[in-house]
């Protein structure tokens, strides 16, 4: 068996474009388009690239975007109260604060200093506990962007058995959430986990995000099992891989998503769709 390439990056294309769409229609009839303010502290190279990309989708999409770039020495305090800014003004729907944060800034501080209303990225405890409880409002960015791969594909998800590998806020935990909420048997698996490969061997659904380059053997992925890679790993010789053995993997899976091109720009048409959602569901 040879798995179907995910096409992540066209697919986030056409989600775009259909974004640009309605941000056209909102100006034809005289609505004001979606803000959204992307906040960056420090200057990590990785985080430079992917708040990047963020401002250049959304004004390719024709939201208005308010970027700030703080010193990575700016205090929790000064962060904190540009928070409060950016909530009280009107022409901004959506907050995004770019993670990792400096170490001595807390995350869970800053995560919840934001509006929920406001949350695009949907860290805030209120939005995870809305996915939790089966009445998602606005969802977690690359979770949100793999079940809209998983729908591109057609399976049908009732009943899988799921396996979500690394169980971290950004997406380990909201995807196993998501994945509950689309009727999968869902498991989680983290750095205590025995028998990884036991459970691997088993799973009908792979999604694995733990930052480690091939830290799956293609080998181990059931016949006909669908493979989502979270992971962006830089090699040495500049090549990007993810973490999952991908040439061998793919002769086992029925789905599989490259990287790059998979996941990645997903997780950037979510945060859009989520802005959207925000100015229309709650700011209009
Ligand atoms: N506030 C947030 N911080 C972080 C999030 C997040 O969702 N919200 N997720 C990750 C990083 N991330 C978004 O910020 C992100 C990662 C990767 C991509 C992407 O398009 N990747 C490309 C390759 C890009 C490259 O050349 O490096 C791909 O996979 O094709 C977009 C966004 C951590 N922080």
């Amino acid at each position: 068996m040879t798995a179907q390439n995910i096409d992540g990056k066209a697919i986030a294309q056409t989600i775009r474009t259909q974004l640009k769409d309605k941000v056209t229609a909102r100006k034809e009839a005289g609505q004001r388009v979606p803000g959204l303010a992307v906040i960056l502290v420090g200057a990590d190279p990785a985080s430079q690239v992917y708040v990047g990309s963020k401002r250049r989708a959304c004004e390719e999409v024709g939201f208005m975007s308010r970027s700030y770039d703080l010193d990575c020495s700016t205090s929790e305090e000064a962060l904190l109260s540009l928070i409060d800014e950016c909530n009280e003004d009107p022409s901004i729907d959506g907050i995004l604060v770019q993670l990792p944060l400096p170490e001595h800034i807390e995350e869970s501080k800053v995560i919840e200093r934001i509006r929920p209303d406001k949350d695009v990225d949907g860290f805030h405890p209120y939005n995870v506990g809305r996915l939790a409880q089966r009445s998602p409002v606005l969802r977690s960015c690359t979770p949100m962007g793999i079940m809209t791969l998983l729908k591109s594909t057609e399976i049908d998800t009732y009943g899988l058995d799921a396996l979500v590998v690394g169980a971290s806020n950004i997406v380990g935990r909201p995807m196993a959430l998501e994945l509950l909420l689309a009727g999968c048997t869902t498991t989680i698996c983290h750095r205590f986990t025995r028998n990884l490969e036991d459970k691997v061997r088993r799973a009908d659904l792979v999604v694995v995000a733990v930052g480690k380059p091939g830290f799956i053997p293609g080998d181990w992925i059931k016949p006909g099992a669908v493979v989502i890679d979270v992971g962006i790993n830089r090699l040495e010789n500049g090549q990007l891989v993810g973490d999952v053995e991908f040439d061998v993997a793919a002769q086992h899976a029925s789905f599989i998503t490259p990287v790059p091109g998979g996941v990645g720009p997903m997780t950037i048409a979510s945060l859009l769709e989520n802005t959207l959602y925000a100015c229309e569901q709650y700011h209009d």
